[in-house]
């Protein structure tokens, strides 16, 4: 399948700053893709390239077939800034209708669009009484102005709450099975780890970790920690363990896990109760980055 976005061999200098640095990816439709990386790692940066708002200098990039910032790049792609400002004065309805006239789209798309976002009951509200998550809203909404094929959200969930947090992934989750494209900046790392098929990490500009988290979780071979609970008067011999609270604390490589989960069950009544937990994003993250000389 031919891919929605491919940049070859990306490299951005400013100057005295390599801000990207030989940059090689693609996203494929329909995927979600997550952009990680430090503060000043050159994740806008490669953001405002693929946007064609800044020129690159050195390295190819290909936006639905077309070179960035063309009319036939912008047309199919859509970009959500990471604080979108909206007229407070205006209702949801109106800044809609105004963005939909820049793109010379009719206004009777305007209310199917909030409503596609959930604003359909809150439209002809003055966006001054919208809450954060009713405003990232309706920038998500005009960022689906003429169906995108590829969306650009610079960390769009940063000041959101949990729940619509969730909310603003599930309707993401609905646009990539139609196959929009994805590719998302963000910090918080937990909730992508669900909701993205694919990770990439940059680390000064350089692309240093990339693929679907199970992998990124196998090259980094990290130790997998377990909590293992006794039963009360129980002894558990347990070499390493360090006792927390009455839990006992050990940790071991991936490749023993296995050996050891079957120690610790044939050991039956003794032990009360076990928890697996496998390496968190946030350690494989800080794994990548290390090894990239952070
Ligand atoms: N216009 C510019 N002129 C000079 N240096 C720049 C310019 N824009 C970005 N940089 C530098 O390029 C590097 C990458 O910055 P960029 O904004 O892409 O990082 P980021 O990953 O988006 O960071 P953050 O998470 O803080 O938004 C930084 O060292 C930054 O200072």
């Amino acid at each position: 399948m031919t891919s929605t976005l491919t940049i070859s061999g990306l490299t951005k200098q400013f100057a005295g700053v390599t801000a990207l640095s030989d940059v090689t990816l693609s996203v494929a439709p329909g995927e979600r893709v997550a952009l990680l990386g430090h503060n000043g790692a050159g994740k806008s940066t490669m953001m405002k390239i693929i946007l064609g708002l800044i020129p690159q200098t050195a390295g190819q990039v290909t936006v639905c077939g077309a070179a960035p910032g063309s009319a036939a790049a912008r047309a199919q792609v859509a970009y959500l800034p990471e604080n979108a400002a909206f007229h407070p004065a205006l209702t949801g309805l109106e800044q809609m209708r105004h963005y939909l006239a820049l793109r010379g789209e009719p206004a009777t798309a305007a209310l199917p669009l909030l409503e596609q976002v959930g604003l359909g009951a809150a439209a002809r509200r003055r966006i001054g009484t919208y809450s954060k998550g009713m405003r990232q809203r309706v920038g998500l909404a005009q960022a689906l102005i003429g169906s995108p094929r590829l969306l650009v959200l610079d960390e769009p969930t940063s000041g959101l709450d949990p729940v619509s947090r969730r909310d603003f992934y599930a309707l993401l989750d609905g646009l990539a099975a139609r196959g929009a494209s994805i590719l998302l900046s963000s910090h918080a790392l937990t909730e992508v780890e669900a909701r993205t098929d694919r990770i990439l990490i940059l680390s000064k500009g350089r692309l240093v970790a990339e693929g679907p988290l199970a992998d990124l979780r196998r090259q980094a071979a990290l130790p997998v920690a377990l909590h293992v609970t006794p039963r009360a008067g129980a002894e558990l011999d347990l070499p390493g363990a360090v006792a927390v609270g009455g839990v006992l604390h050990l940790t071991c490589a991936q490749d023993e896990k296995l050996a050891l989960l079957a120690r610790i069950t044939a050991m039956g009544d003794a032990v009360a109760d076990l928890e697996v937990l496998p390496p968190s994003l946030e350690d494989i993250y800080s794994h990548f980055s290390q090894r990239a000389g952070q």
